[in-house]
């Protein structure tokens, strides 16, 4: 019986929310939508204006971008805000402190994203490995080499590949590398992870896991501990033939340091689904080096898994306003 629940206002913040989750949404609550909210661009405030013109009075706040969820935007929304629920795996756009004091919820969507984002992940060390950048663009220019010496990539067969976080993304990206003859994986965390054994995943220091990786995949959330983890100090603990991938935020990585190892050749490649800002401008200078990939932030990007997700967030809305627990809570 919904009767009770539909005069319950839920805002989802975007018209590009999939309908498997708008459908839940709707049997439920008085489902209110935004135009997609581009966030980190300036000039776009007719879009913020509007939100935060069908803030007021919401009871569950369904986010779709990285927009952050600031102070402004909860006393906008007012004292029933029961929950935030963000449609991705990482919150480091949610105020968690101003959350906690006004008691509202915080639900994410992990485990559905992670083999997606994980196919992601083996997608960007084979195009950072392979060269995709210089031979696509040899493709694109119709000037193919053809010698026996071409452009010339690294395999993935026989090599060390560590993962810094093994949770589920990470796991999921040693499952998909199954086939490919790695000769040994490592990872890296705060802690051993009990998964790992059936993994064959070798448990090993950050700074073990840069000196012996070929491929050093970076798989955790942003934090004040993380921001910055890849830079000049680390990098310079890793191996010449070092490729570079990361899945997580692009804030993982110091992104001058990068530039300035792949330019000098000092490792070989990085494979990136995140930048600082997104979009990176088309003039950034890491777009001039041959060795970068990059892809635009796509790794949660399927059909199946945005739908997933959408479904996801939206249970945890029916569960947080009619006094069930959430499917996916955020600690706060
Ligand atoms: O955190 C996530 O889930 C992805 O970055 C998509 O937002």
């Amino acid at each position: 019986n919904n009767t009770m629940t539909k005069n319950l206002k839920v805002l989802v913040s975007s018209n590009d929310f999939p309908a498997s989750g708008l459908k839940v949404l709707e049997e439920h609550f008085t489902v209110v939508q935004t135009k997609y909210l581009n966030f980190g661009e300036e000039g776009k405030t007719q879009t913020k204006e509007d939100l935060l013109k069908l803030i007021p009075g919401c009871s569950a706040l369904v986010w779709l971008s990285h927009h952050p969820i600031t102070k402004e935007l909860l006393d906008r929304a007012g004292p029933q805000l029961k929950l935030v629920a963000t449609v991705s795996a990482g919150y480091n756009h949610c105020n968690l402190d101003e959350l906690k004091a006004r008691g509202i919820k915080l639900s994410n969507t992990p485990n559905v994203l992670a083999s997606a984002v994980a196919e992601i992940a083996v997608g960007l060390m084979l195009g950072a490995a392979r060269r995709f950048t210089e031979n696509l663009d040899q493709v694109r220019r119709g000037e193919w080499e053809t010698g026996f010496d071409k452009v010339l990539g690294q395999d993935i067969r026989g090599s060390t590949v560590g993962i810094i976080g093994l949770g589920g993304i990470g796991q999921a990206v040693v499952k998909r590398l199954a086939g490919f003859e790695v000769s040994k994986f490592v990872y890296t965390g705060h802690r051993e992870k009990p998964e790992a054994k059936a993994l064959g995943a070798e448990f090993v220091t950050q700074d073990q896991l840069l000196a012996q990786s070929d491929f050093i995949v970076l798989a955790v959330p942003l934090t004040n501990e993380t921001k910055h983890m890849i830079n000049k100090e680390t990098i310079g603990k890793m191996k010449s033939n070092a490729i570079v991938v990361n899945v997580g935020r692009g804030d993982l990585v110091d992104q001058e340091a990068l530039y300035d190892a792949l330019k000098n050749k000092q490792i070989y490649a990085a494979g990136l689904d995140v930048t600082t800002p997104e979009p990176l401008p088309k003039d950034h200078k890491l777009l001039t080096l041959p060795n970068f990939f990059l892809l635009p932030h796509i790794g949660s990007a399927t059909v199946r898994t945005r739908s997933d997700m959408a479904v996801l967030a939206a249970n945890n809305v029916v569960n947080a306003l009619t006094g069930k627990p959430l499917l996916t809570p955020v600690n706060l």
